[in-house]
């Protein structure tokens, strides 16, 4: 089938891979933010100020039918898209348009050329940063075969568009474009791409990962699982290590590479102190500042956040003075799963045999708590999220599942799981894991010091938990012990660990009896009791 592409008038090939300059240039005139006194654009994007995943559609046709993961996905037909489409052309009429071409993906063996549109010309300017900035050689010819067109001004009709709502983010992953409307939040056109990648990639034998990654001194390469908010970018901004990316990586027979060329920070209460590499990227020239809230003199409030709790900094890969050129390593030495464990139950770090790896892989579980999303109580509340990033895993979870099993069985990979929650208490009660005790324990892990340090089998979960670390006080490595109250601590952990085993129960089909014995056991805490 033919890959479409979208038809622009001469204003928008005029706009055709304009420089940042040239779109800040663009952004100010248009009045589409300000100009931070650091020399960072800041905007604000309105109602949205995270993803619409409830607004997500993909285009179900002879070939997707079969390959995409329904239960996980909302179709729609192909005339459906067309009408869409359609109707996104009719608004794009007479419309200045930015047009960005990129590439996703370090490797050029599995690079996608990849033609961004947008209405915005600060939009244009956060692709530009996040995705993969071709050579002027490059340009010569480029022929995208992938194209995201992002109108926040569109408003979808659920009555003719058959969507939910005003907001619409329709995947057509056989003609190879995307369309997102009535939405500002900039995040939408990189998972957009991301989604796209995740459903490509396996079909070549490379893993898709939904995860940052960095590079030890040693040449020793490791990827970091996660939800949002667990430290994917926090974790791998480490000046002792060269970073390859924050967000979207690919596990091929060559090695890992970055999908991307900048990072997405969160801004709340980021400092110079605690996170410095990111900092300094947040503010310099160009670098997007996403619902941050500037003072009187044009300087960033990082702790203001009253336009939304994800307020955003978007800079590309040079802003972080150890970032890698070619967004490319070797076979992974570790795996790491980041889990915010707002219950307070798991311990800091934890070493995963392969099958605990798998079985933690799929669960996907991280935590949130209140004050981060409306409408939720003082209780934190689990959230499982297959292969740490279901709303952009377009296939069944098993197929990624079954490529990391195999990958991770043939390099011989150290996994582990590494809680950046809660300790001594659940949310409410205890504190956040403090950054310098999860970098102490996570640098000891990735060097290989931490594998030979003493350990005892958590009789819960059934992983090792290491009992001693120089320079990381020994109570919080037993999170029982962290708790004032040692029966609140396994009435809990008993809550939770039913909550992974009625998640799990989804996967049981899928996976060999030593990943279903991977899992934690009710019994065991009841035993403690
Ligand atoms: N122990 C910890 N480890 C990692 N992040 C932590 C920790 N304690 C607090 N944080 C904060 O949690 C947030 C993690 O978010 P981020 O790194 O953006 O996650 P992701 O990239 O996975 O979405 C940051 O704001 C960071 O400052
Ligand atoms: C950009 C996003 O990713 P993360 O929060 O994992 O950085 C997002 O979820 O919108
Ligand atoms: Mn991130």
């Amino acid at each position: 089938m033919k890959t479409l592409k979208f038809a622009l008038s001469s204003e928008g090939k005029g706009r055709t891979n304009n420089s940042a300059a040239e779109l800040v240039e663009h952004a100010v005139r248009r009045n589409e933010g300000a100009l931070a006194a650091t020399g960072a654009f800041a905007v604000q994007t309105g109602q949205h100020t995270g993803r619409s995943a409830n607004d997500k559609y993909i285009v179900s046709d002879d070939e997707t039918q079969s390959q995409i993961w329904w239960e996980n996905s909302k179709a729609i037909t192909p005339e459906q898209f067309d009408r869409l489409l359609a109707d996104f052309q009719a608004y794009a009429s007479g419309k200045e348009l930015f047009v960005q071409d990129l590439f996703a993906g370090a490797d050029p063996t599995y690079q996608l050329p990849t033609r961004i549109v947008t209405e915005l010309a600060w939009h244009a300017l956060f692709i530009r940063h996040l995705l993969r900035r071709p050579l002027k050689a490059q340009l010569e010819g480029f022929d995208p075969q992938f194209t995201v067109v992002n109108f926040p001004g569109f408003r979808a009709d659920p009555q003719i568009h058959g969507t939910r709502s005003e907001t619409v983010i329709a995947c057509d992953f056989t003609r190879r474009m995307v369309l997102v409307g009535g939405t500002g939040y900039a995040g939408e056109t990189k998972k957009s791409v991301f989604s796209f990648l995740n459903y490509l990639l396996p079909s070549k034998g490379v893993m898709p990962m939904h995860c940052s990654a960095n590079v030890g001194n040693d040449g020793g390469s490791a990827v970091f699982f996660g939800l949002s908010g667990t430290g994917k970018t926090t974790l791998s901004a480490d000046p002792s290590r060269t970073l390859l990316g924050d967000d979207e990586h690919a596990w091929s027979p060559d090695g890992i590479f970055n999908f991307e060329g900048g990072c997405y920070a969160k801004t709340l209460h980021l400092s110079a102190e605690a996170e410095p590499e990111i900092f300094a990227a947040s503010n310099r020239f160009a670098t997007v500042l996403e619902n941050v809230v500037l003072d009187e003199d044009r300087m960033p409030d990082f702790e203001d956040g009253s336009l939304t709790q994800n307020a955003r900094s978007a800079y590309p890969l040079e802003a972080i003075s150890n970032a890698s050129e070619t967004g490319r390593a070797g076979h992974p030495k570790s795996v790491v799963m980041l889990t915010a464990d707002a219950f307070g139950v798991m311990p800091p770090i934890a070493k995963l045999n392969p099958a605990q790896a798998m079985y933690h892989f799929l669960s996907g579980y991280t935590a949130k708590v209140a004050g981060t999303e409306r409408g939720m109580g003082s209780e934190p509340q689990a959230t499982f999220s297959t292969c740490f990033g279901a709303p952009f895993m377009p296939r069944h979870p098993s197929v990624y599942g079954n490529l990391l099993r195999k990958l991770i069985a043939e390099h011989g990979v150290a996994c582990w799981l590494v809680n950046t929650g809660w300790t001594g208490g659940k949310f409410g009660d205890g504190k956040r894991m403090p950054i310098k005790a999860t970098r102490t324990l996570l640098n000891a892990a990735l060097s290989g010091a931490l594998a030979n340090s003493p350990m005892r089998a958590d009789p819960v979960f059934g992983f090792m938990v290491p009992t001693e670390l120089e320079g990381v006080d020994p109570s919080i490595l037993n999170p029982r012990q962290t708790w004032s109250d040692p029966s609140l601590y396994d009435a809990t952990a008993a809550q939770l660990v039913e909550m992974f085993n009625k998640n799990f129960a989804a996967f049981t089909d899928y996976v060999d009896q030593d990943v279903l014995a991977a899992g934690p056991v009710l019994s065991a805490v009841r035993a403690a009791e």
